[in-house]
């Protein structure tokens, strides 16, 4: 549960996640408009990602990976050329946020010192003509290095006493390297992160998103996007008020506001709900985020860098509302300004949203094959060559799935051969997922019916259908050319204005 402030000197916990494209782009305003005007009542925690200056396909990240591809050519000095471009970033931006001389100097030289560090680690890869997962972790904690080492001194310059905090040995060596991430994992990595940030004392930790190599590989298991969970686990050790994850959008809408253009601001959500949208293509927050918050009711606020006074989404477990959890007066204020009662009953479905770049495998059974361990070696199959299923809807000879064409094209060519074992394949590529998602959903009679009548009219065929189990979520799977006729159709007819209940 959420813990009690025994101090009452002490003021609560805030953290705040500032994701890449948000510290590339706005930093003084993170400084004098955020961390500061928060400063007032909290005690605020920076948890921060690599730097990001244009978008996040173009930021420090995608870099570092692509100078570790790089090295494994062993005539090739292009890794250098591409540290060099970080290096150059790093530095130019400091010394346009930076004005006390001291402080910059200082900062050049230690981004100085992580880039030949960094030279080195590279050159190591190069010699040894192969990188392994464990090495790629390291490689790309050296984005949130970099990034917080400039956020630390952007702060001390403006004022706010700062220390900058490295988890990238927080995880003992050897404790974990033979276990799965499981939620002991999570456990200790809450209390030995949380435990670290607090040796600052009153000055203002700004923790690096990136915190070390995990069993099995930070980008196999737990995937980019990484900073959130952190930041989530930070809070639950610290007994946060509030996780805040600031955004360059407003918050959770009831579609993707860059394509349908009437979308309404949601001003809460449930953390199942976020989870759903986030899974299905509205890639808003990482899904484990909501896994570690939900254990401990804590809520999370999605907030805008460039409107940091609109109250964002918030995600709010119901728990907390239906035990009328009145710590935090803001968030029943928020609740009653948004005509909601404590239970969030809601007569609508919540959100709408697309994933795109989907394939549709089709095994046909040859009825002969058929027996109990048809799905068994369907599902051995995808596992060999690591596929995941997004939607799966099946009858006794037939299983349709719905899976991200984000693969290598060996591993699905390989799968297909082996699953031609089991029957008749086919696949058809370009499709795209469409969910629709709403905690209350469960309760309403005739609602997908209703999707899949809005869907006939406006001309969209329907390839697969599924309904997920937790029943919050009707999903289906459409060409991929017509998502956005589809996503539309669906929140006009469909997300009834907000307020009507
Ligand atoms: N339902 C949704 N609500 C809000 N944003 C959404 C939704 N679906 C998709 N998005 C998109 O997710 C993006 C997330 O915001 P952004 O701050 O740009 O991400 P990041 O910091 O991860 O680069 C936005 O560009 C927005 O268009
Ligand atoms: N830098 C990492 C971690 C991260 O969390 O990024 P962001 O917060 O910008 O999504 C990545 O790009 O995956």
């Amino acid at each position: 549960m959420h813990s009690l402030i025994s101090n009452q000197d002490e003021k609560p916990w805030v953290v705040q996640k500032f994701g890449g494209t948000s510290v590339g782009k706005f930093l003084k305003n993170i400084a004098n408009n955020i961390v500061k005007t928060h400063l007032e009542n909290n005690r605020v925690v920076l948890v921060c990602s690599a730097r990001s200056c244009d978008t996040k396909s173009k930021g420090t990240t995608n870099m570092l990976l692509k100078a570790a591809d790089e090295s494994l050519d062993p005539d090739s000095k292009e890794y250098l050329k591409t540290i060099d471009e970080i290096a150059n970033d790093h530095i130019k931006g400091s010394r346009s946020l930076v004005c006390n001389a001291k402080i910059l100097d200082d900062l050049e030289q230690k981004i100085l010192n992580e880039i030949s560090e960094l030279k080195n680690v590279l050159s190591a890869t190069q010699v040894l003509g192969e990188i392994s997962p464990r090495s790629k972790d390291i490689i790309i904690g050296y984005g949130e290095k970099l990034s917080c080492r400039v956020i630390t001194a952007v702060l001390n310059d403006n004022g706010i006493d700062s220390e900058y905090v490295n988890l990238e040995n927080i995880i003992e060596k050897g404790k974990f390297d033979r276990c799965d991430l499981d939620q002991s994992f999570y456990d200790y990595l809450t209390q030995v992160i949380s435990e670290e940030v607090k040796k600052c004392g009153n000055r203002v930790p700004v923790v690096t998103g990136y915190f070390g190599t995990v069993p099995g590989s930070l980008i196999a298991n737990i995937g980019r996007g990484y900073t959130d969970l952190c930041a989530a686990l930070l809070a639950v050790g610290l007994g946060a008020q509030e996780l805040q994850i600031w955004k360059e959008v407003d918050g959770i809408f009831t579609a993707d506001p860059r394509k349908v253009l009437d979308a309404r601001l949601l001003p809460i959500i449930t953390p199942e709900e976020a989870s759903e949208l986030t899974y299905y293509g509205s890639e808003v927050i990482h899904p484990f985020t909501m896994e570690q918050i939900m254990r401990h009711n804590i809520p999370i606020r999605i907030k805008n860098v460039m409107n940091p006074l609109k109250n964002g989404t918030i995600i709010f477990p119901d728990i907390i509302a239906n035990n009328g959890w009145s710590k935090d007066t803001n968030i029943l204020e928020l609740l009653d300004q948004n005509g909601y009662h404590a239970d969030m009953s809601r007569k609508h479905p919540t959100a709408v949203t697309i994933k795109d770049k989907i394939i549709v495998l089709n095994i046909h059974s040859n009825r002969k094959t058929i027996s109990h361990g048809f799905f068994a070696k369907i599902f051995a199959a995808l596992d060999t060559y690591g596929i995941i299923v997004d939607l799966i809807s099946t009858s006794e000879v037939h299983v349709s799935m719905a899976i991200c064409a984000n693969i290598l094209e060996n591993d699905l060519q390989n799968a297909i051969r082996d699953l031609k074992k089991l029957g008749r394949v086919n696949i058809k590529s370009y499709m795209a997922i469409l969910s629709l998602v709403g905690m209350q959903m469960k309760n309403m009679v005739g609602i997908a019916g209703k999707m899949f009548s809005v869907l006939a009219v406006a001309n969209v065929n329907i390839e697969m259908i599924s309904q997920g189990a937790s029943e919050i979520n009707i999903s289906c799977v459409i060409n991929e050319e017509k998502a956005e006729i589809a996503l539309r159709a669906v929140h006009a007819h469909l997300l009834v204005p907000y307020y009507v209940n």
